[in-house]
């Protein structure tokens, strides 16, 4: 017998006087969630410049806060829910809380829901296991937006950072309408794993495929393979599945551009929405990366137009078009709509 509940009660709020959870998430562009360390009084006073190019900021109240910093962190969280203006540029305002068995989280959330509840979008949750404590945190906060009195529901995104997350992920992204999303966590998970690697993020030179033996002995071609690409497959079904976002996470290797923007490239094509950025220079990146491709789009409006209806099949520039390459147009060009609304350079170069 099913233990889920019945169809009707999934989307009544988990308290009296909360919000009812969104039956569809809000449409939003959220090619980056830029991290802020909240507890630096420097950086957070950048953070309001960050809300104009950024699309989502996220003050981090875990991992990479020392332990005798959590307060300050979860006071600048506070101050920057309060100082900075997120809704003129449309910017999501999201923070990310300690982890469940930590003892921080209950001020964390307790303190983010009550004090700035009405301004917080997500509340980005770590080290989710199972869908046990999506419905913790779910009823928790539910408690507490009744308690302030908070008018639109606050999301649950969570990371994927230990192998028992990845074998649950799809009871994860289904526990709650609350989900927003899932971002992929590969230092905890790689530590969780045992994965021989000290890397966050991107590929591995000691993880390749080699070409066979070369009959002149010379030496032979290698291509390094990526690391995550069964998990972000994993990740990107079962969110999809579910109907919420799928984000690759952190590049750390900050000086090295090049292979950051080729790991956001990989998570874009793979259906990835978005990805974190740890430092202002890999907003642009991803801005860049998780943008759809001009020409792509082009193209894609081209096979829009031949078939109006979305069925049939037509060949445009040599290449066959039928109903399901319809659909694939369809989600490049939706994309790009919600891109040009932001962004008036994309907006005539899509040709809108
Ligand atoms: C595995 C995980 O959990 S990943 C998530 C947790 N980690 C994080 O959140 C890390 C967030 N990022 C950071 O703390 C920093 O970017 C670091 C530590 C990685 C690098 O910091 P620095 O060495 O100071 O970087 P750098 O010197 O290049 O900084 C350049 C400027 O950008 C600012 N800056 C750096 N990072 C950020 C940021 N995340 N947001 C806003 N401004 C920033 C710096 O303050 C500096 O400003 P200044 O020129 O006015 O002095
Ligand atoms: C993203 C994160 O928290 C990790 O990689 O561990
Ligand atoms: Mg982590």
């Amino acid at each position: 017998m099913s233990i889920s509940k019945p169809p009707r009660s999934f989307f009544k709020p988990l308290a009296i006087g909360a919000p009812a959870p969104f039956r569809e998430l809000p449409t939003r562009v959220e090619r980056m969630i830029h991290f802020v360390p909240p507890h630096i009084e420097k950086v957070r006073a950048k953070s309001g410049d960050i809300a104009k190019q950024a699309d989502v900021v996220l003050a981090n109240l875990e991992d990479a806060i020392p332990s005798d910093a959590k307060e300050a962190a979860r006071a600048g969280a506070l101050d920057m829910a309060e100082n900075i203006d997120f809704s003129s540029t449309g910017t999501g305002f999201w923070a990310r809380v300690n982890c469940l068995n930590s003892p921080w989280f209950l001020d964390d959330v307790t303190e983010l829901v009550t004090k700035a509840g009405n301004k917080l979008d997500v509340i980005m949750l770590p080290k989710v296991e199972g869908p046990w404590d999506i419905h913790y945190a779910d009823q928790l906060i539910a408690q507490l937006e009744a308690k302030a009195s908070i008018k639109r529901p606050i999301m649950l995104h969570a990371i994927l950072e230990t192998a028992e997350g990845v074998q649950n992920v799809e009871q994860i992204c289904l526990a709650s309408p609350r989900m927003h999303g899932i971002s992929l966590g590969p230092a905890d998970l790689a530590a969780s794993r045992a994965m021989k690697t000290t890397r966050v993020g991107g590929g591995h030179p000691f993880y390749k495929v080699i070409e066979d033996p070369r009959s002149d002995d010379a030496p032979r071609a290698a291509a390094q393979q990526d690391l995550w690409h069964y998990t972000v497959s994993k990740m990107v079904d079962a969110c999809c599945t579910a109907g919420i976002k799928p984000f690759y996470g952190p590049f750390a290797d900050i000086a090295d551009v090049e292979a950051c923007e080729q790991q956001f490239r990989n998570a874009f094509l793979m259906g990835c929405a978005g990805t974190w950025s740890l430092h202002p220079k890999q907003i642009d990146i991803a801005k860049r990366v998780f943008s759809p491709d001009v020409d792509e789009v082009l193209f894609a409006k081209k096979i829009l137009a031949a078939m109006p209806d979305g069925t049939g099949v037509h060949m445009i520039d040599g290449k066959m078009q039928d109903d399901a390459t319809w659909k694939q147009a369809k989600v490049m060009v939706d994309l790009a709509r919600q891109v040009a609304e932001k962004d008036p350079d994309l907006a005539s170069a899509y040709e809108f």
